[in-house]
């Protein structure tokens, strides 16, 4: 097989695969090639990902080592995103009572959707992830593309008990959006013990939410070690629960103006956390 008939070969393979560790014998078996040459091939390939900004290949070293690739946005592409999603959001037909905003035809595109979890990816990729967990409903569809990228599975917090899912733990909360008193509930089966979380959601106003599904870990003895919330709000009447440097958001909505359907979108704090 020629080096650029491999290359593309490999290329997809690895894009397709983002986190999962692939050792250079069984890219030798896989394209019938010397480990010499698909080491060459990987330095090729890892040098274009990085020119394109998409990311980049981690060698692991010895016996069982090989290589990963890493998705990592560079941050233009990532600036050029957050423009386009800021441009989108910053329109006051999308503002909504309780300075909530109508957010729903973003999730619903499969591209977008795509995009903000690799944009998540790049700024979580370092950090030690076993499971992606977010509440129903909206944050569902972010869930799984933060977690196609991290190579980790999903767990759906529910807002109420289902026969279908066997013994459940639950807590209380406070949602600032309704201001009343909602419960969440997981299966004990969801999560090992000592599961490291990262929590997606796609709106944080008082933070609520967001600290519910903090408590509810706690009580599978899991360790949060990151939080991602597409939008964020500032709430006015409500003290924020949850601290700005425990979380990333990829928007903030800022300066919402009833009176006049004013909003200002500008980005939010993740491009803050990446160096
Ligand atoms: O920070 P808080 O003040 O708690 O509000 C953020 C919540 C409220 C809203 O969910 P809902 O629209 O209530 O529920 P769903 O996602 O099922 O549409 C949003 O998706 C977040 O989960």
């Amino acid at each position: 097989m020629k080096r650029s008939d491999r290359l593309v070969g490999i290329t997809n393979y690895l894009i397709e695969h983002p986190m999962e560790l692939v050792s250079l014998p069984s890219f030798s078996t896989m394209y019938n090639a010397a480990k010499s040459s698909i080491s060459e091939d990987l330095t090729i390939v890892n040098n274009m990902f990085q020119q394109e900004g998409i990311g980049y290949l981690e060698s692991v070293a010895g016996a069982a080592g090989g290589v990963k690739y890493i998705p990592h946005l560079s941050r233009e592409k990532c600036n050029e995103f957050l423009d386009q999603l800021c441009n989108r959001l910053e329109d006051s037909s999308r503002l909504l009572p309780g300075g909530y905003l109508f957010m729903s035809d973003l999730l619903g595109e499969p591209q977008t959707v795509r995009d903000i979890g690799r944009l998540f990816a790049t700024a979580f990729s370092d950090r030690d992830i076993d499971v992606v967990v977010t509440v129903a409903t909206k944050g569902i569809p972010l869930a799984y593309s933060v977690a196609s990228f991290l190579n980790v599975p999903v767990v759906i917090v529910r807002r109420d008990p289902k026969v279908t899912e066997g013994s459940t733990v639950s807590i209380n909360y406070v949602s600032g959006s309704s201001r009343k008193i909602q419960t969440m509930v997981l299966p004990k089966r969801s999560l090992p013990d000592g599961s490291k979380i990262c929590i997606i959601d796609d709106f944080m106003k008082a933070g609520g939410t967001i600290n519910g599904m903090v408590n509810l870990l706690k009580e599978f003895n899991a360790k949060v070690t990151a939080i991602g919330v597409l939008a964020e709000a500032e709430d006015e009447e409500e003290e924020r629960v949850v601290e700005q440097d425990q979380y990333l958001s990829l928007v903030r909505i800022h300066n919402v103006d009833v009176k006049n359907n004013q909003i200002e979108v500008i980005k939010g704090n993740i491009l803050e956390s990446m160096e």
